[in-house]
């Protein structure tokens, strides 16, 4: 790394980070060509790129993965946690090579160009793991250029601008703009997404009522779950809908009273990307009184973060963040150590809790809190992800719990 202003551009570099502080990794650029300014974080899961690069909770944000076969196996239709990618980029330790996988459709650079995702290859993501964990997640910009012509100072001051994640709402931007019923199971080899027959095809026999079938028979008895989309990765709906649940997806904006008008027996707070305080303004006031209703709640990550802050605990930003699939974490309740995939770069702060939030889980990493249950109420929520994709499944019990306790 050195200053921007002096620096000149590698022969044969044709992929840069500019950090805000005038200093400059190079390497070569793989998927779109262009520049995106974000904050750059890691993620040492070994596999699941994908569904990394299109969890919507990494809106805002550039993906250094630790794992340096990154695209080999190369890109799917199924292994996706949104419709598209939301992670502006990557940096990789090798170049991306050809795809070998029985599963693979596109490779992993053609997807990423396709998708205006850039990527960065070729870099030492050892040492820019170290520096993150030694300085904190630095706001950047990731620019790929063929020619190899790069403005380094633009590209700083660029960086140096961005407000960071710090008080930005993304939530509103990557949530579902309508309503919809969730139609898939999880995806089981030789089978693909198990389809949610009682919820498809449309017109549907859930929603508000519960409902029937439109013939007028075969009433759908499952529990029903709303879930709001703060921005949600999809593997979280389709364990819903395997723990037994039908379910409907409202949009983050959704008031208190369209979230009543779905008649839920449980509501459900999803993960999703930006600050949970600035998402909370409008969230929280709506999470508060379907509590007041004794509705049971369910929140992951975001959603955890914000069923804190509704009731009344505070979050804080982390020095580096959780991302990974080997997270362990211990249960408060018998001392049992469940392995968690994690993608968060704020918690809740332990010290703020009131009385009647109990801390459930902790990180065995950090001591970070990761699970709260409110005691007068039947709602509860973790920092980690049960739905895996891409991670253990150690946790799927939570879904579990969930739905058997609204029937
Ligand atoms: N995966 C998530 O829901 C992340 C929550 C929040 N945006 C954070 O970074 O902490």
């Amino acid at each position: 790394m050195a200053d921007a202003k002096t620096l000149t551009v590698p022969k044969g570099a044709t992929g840069v980070l500019v950090f805000a502080d005038g200093s400059a990794v190079f390497g070569r650029g793989f998927g779109a060509v262009g520049e995106a300014v974000g904050e750059l974080c890691f993620n040492t899961a070994m596999t699941g790129y994908q569904e990394v690069m299109t969890d919507p909770s990494y809106a805002g944000q550039i993906v250094t993965f630790t794992f340096p076969h990154i695209g080999n196996v190369g890109t799917n239709l199924d292994d996706v946690e949104a419709d598209n990618p939301f992670a502006l980029g990557c940096v990789v330790r090798q170049d991306v090579t050809e795809p070998s996988n029985f599963r693979n459709v596109e490779p992993f650079d053609q997807w990423m160009k396709e998708n205006g995702r850039i990527g960065l290859s070729g870099v030492d993501t050892r040492a820019l793991t170290r520096m993150i964990r030694l300085k904190g997640a630095p706001n950047v910009v990731i620019a790929h250029n063929p020619e190899g012509n790069f403005d380094l100072a633009a590209l700083a001051e660029k960086a140096a601008n961005w407000p960071g994640l710090e008080g930005m709402d993304l939530a509103i931007e990557v949530t579902a703009k309508e309503s919809r019923l969730w139609k898939d199971g999880v995806w089981k080899l030789g089978h693909g997404y198990a389809k949610d027959e009682a919820n498809s095809p449309l017109p549907f026999r859930g929603g508000a009522g519960g409902g029937g079938h439109p013939d007028g028979t075969a009433p759908d008895n499952r529990p029903h779950v709303v879930a709001i989309d703060y921005g949600a990765k999809n593997n979280i709906f389709r364990n819903l809908v395997k723990a037994g649940a039908r379910v409907t997806v409202l949009p983050a904006t959704a008031t208190y009273e369209q979230v009543m008008e779905q008649n839920p027996d449980g509501v459900f707070l999803s993960n999703g990307p930006g600050d949970p305080a600035a998402t909370g303004e409008y969230a929280v006031p709506v999470i508060k009184k379907v509590l007041e209703a004794d509705k049971p709640v369910f929140g992951i990550c975001l959603g955890h973060q914000m069923l804190a802050l509704a009731a009344g605990a505070k979050t804080v930003k982390m020095h580096q963040g959780h991302r990974g699939a080997n997270h362990p974490v211990k249960r408060l309740s018998d001392g049992l150590v469940e392995i968690t995939s994690m993608n968060h770069g704020f918690a809740v702060d332990s010290d703020t809790l009131p009385a009647n939030v109990k801390p459930t889980h902790v990180s065995l990493f950090d001591g970070s809190n990761c699970g709260i249950e409110l005691t007068d109420k039947k709602a509860f929520s973790v920092q980690y992800h049960p739905e895996a994709s891409p991670g253990p499944q150690d946790s799927f019990y939570l879904f579990q719990r969930f739905v058997e306790g609204l029937k």
